[in-house]
């Protein structure tokens, strides 16, 4: 567990954004620890090789926060929040801001207008069953487009809406048409697609689709999809529609990150993101994660469309509001993202860090951090600590190997915070001039 990463080289608490202070840097590097001559390979095999459908290199973000984000269970934004939560989001850089159905309630509807004349540069959407009435108070608020949702899986034809596949067609049309009328973007998405009739699907899709719809959307609703299904029905809607494809995964199944990369190598256009996953139940692909995983795909896309040296103050905004931490694990932010401990790791990170590293914490504003309080450190950890602390040159690298030993000793008892470990080093220090 990394609470053991607790009392590390920088002390009790987590590495910062922006600090360098007590890791133990090679004495030949940059002050934030990243050997200039010996930066990322030339080619790295997770990175896209561009082919005619794949989209990872050019997708856009629909950034629901504060739409499927009011549907986590602790959310609950006021007016001054969502309006925090809009510019940091705005600021990172997505494309297109989605908010909570002006028909939910009263507040919902006077905040969609006030955010709507925020002049944001991301397009701010609404989200609203497929009904005229729900559109028409979407139009009202001066979005910039309207998501349409309606459920096509047996499922929710049954127990949510009671409607038909021709019903729910000819009801997608004139909603269709009206908020096409009114100039502004309009998108449909059969809730539930994957347990719905694929054969049904495409047919409405490809009504949409000639009805001028801007994007339909795929959703996984219930989280169940595997990257292979979401790589197949993605492909084969491709090949049905010329519009735009957004996706929305769940994440109920630990897949949404990885069902969204999938449909962006099958052809979607847009994934469904909000920050920390936040949503119904467990949630939806985590815009962090992703930026995660498509840094590794696409860096030169991804570090020139988004800002992403703010995520972790991004996060942070929409952790406090709806009063949870960020999981020690998160990508890219969770406290020991770029903790490196065991020895043979820290040897090969201290050397060259592409070793351990598939990201670059400071593309992200973030620092490594190399632990040498336990007893899995190594003699080349300990010695990059006794340079920070301005004593490499008065000990021998035997003289390391024996007060790594002595670390370790003590370490077998208790666990070992920095000031333990330093102290440790600076006694034999002393020792050594006797
Ligand atoms: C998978 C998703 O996350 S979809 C998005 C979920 N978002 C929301 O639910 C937005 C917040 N929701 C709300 O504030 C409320 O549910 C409202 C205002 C939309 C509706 O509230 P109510 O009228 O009280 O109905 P209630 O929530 O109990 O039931 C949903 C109603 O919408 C209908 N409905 C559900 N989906 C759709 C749809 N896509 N298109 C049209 N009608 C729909 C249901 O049949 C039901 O109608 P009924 O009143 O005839 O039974
Ligand atoms: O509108 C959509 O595409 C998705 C709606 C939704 O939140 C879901 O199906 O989980
Ligand atoms: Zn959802």
């Amino acid at each position: 567990m990394c609470g053991t990463c607790n009392g590390d080289a920088a002390g009790a608490a987590p590495p910062a954004a922006n600090s360098t202070t007590g890791n133990a840097a090679p004495s030949a590097s940059t002050s934030n620890g990243v050997h200039p001559a010996q930066g990322k390979p030339a080619s790295s095999p997770y990175q896209f090789v561009q082919d005619y459908i794949s989209n990872v290199g050019r997708f856009k973000i629909i950034e629901s926060t504060l739409r499927e984000g009011e549907q986590f269970a602790n959310a609950f934004f006021d007016l001054e929040t969502k309006i925090k939560i809009a510019k940091a989001l705005d600021n990172f850089g997505v494309d297109y801001i989605e908010l909570t159905s002006p028909v939910a309630s009263q507040a919902s509807y006077d905040d969609c207008k006030a955010i709507c004349q925020l002049g944001l540069k991301a397009k701010i959407l609404t989200h609203v069953r497929c009904n005229m009435e729900d559109a028409r108070k979407a139009v009202e608020c001066g979005v910039d487009g309207v998501d349409l949702v309606i459920g096509t899986s047996s499922f929710l034809r049954e127990y949510s809406h009671g409607k038909s596949m021709d019903m729910i067609k000819s009801i997608a049309l004139e909603v269709i048409a009206y908020v096409k009328s009114k100039g502004i973007e309009v998108r449909f998405s059969s809730e539930d697609s994957f347990r719905s009739n694929l054969v049904d699907i495409l047919h409405l899709y490809q009504a949409c689709d000639k009805a001028g719809v801007d994007r339909v959307g795929v959703a996984d609703t219930v989280g169940g999809a595997t990257p292979r299904m979401v790589y197949d029905l993605i492909r084969t809607l491709r090949c049905c529609v010329g519009c735009d494809i957004e996706t929305h995964f769940h994440d109920d199944t630990g897949c949404a990150v990885a069902n969204a990369h999938s449909a962006l190598e099958a052809g979607a256009t847009h994934v469904d993101t909000s920050v920390l996953g936040i949503g119904e139940r467990n949630g939806i692909t985590p815009l962090g994660a992703l930026m995660a995983r498509m840094v590794v795909t696409a860096p030169d896309y991804v570090k020139s469309k988004y800002n992403l040296k703010a995520l972790k103050s991004l996060e942070t905004l929409v952790a406090d509001a709806v009063q949870v931490n960020i999981p020690f694990n998160n990508p890219v932010t969770g406290f020991c993202a770029f903790t490196h401990k065991a020895g043979i790791h820290a040897k090969a990170i201290l050397a060259n860090p592409s070793t351990y590293e598939i990201i670059d914490p400071h593309d992200f504003g973030m620092t490594r951090y190399v632990s040498i309080n336990s007893r899995i450190t190594g003699w080349n950890a300990v010695k990059a600590r006794i340079e920070q602390l301005g004593l490499g040159s008065e000990f021998s690298d035997d003289q390391v190997k024996e007060v790594t030993a002595k670390i370790k000793q003590m370490a077998d008892i208790r666990p070992l915070a920095i000031d333990d470990t330093d102290s440790i080093i600076r006694s034999y220090h002393l020792d050594l001039q006797i």
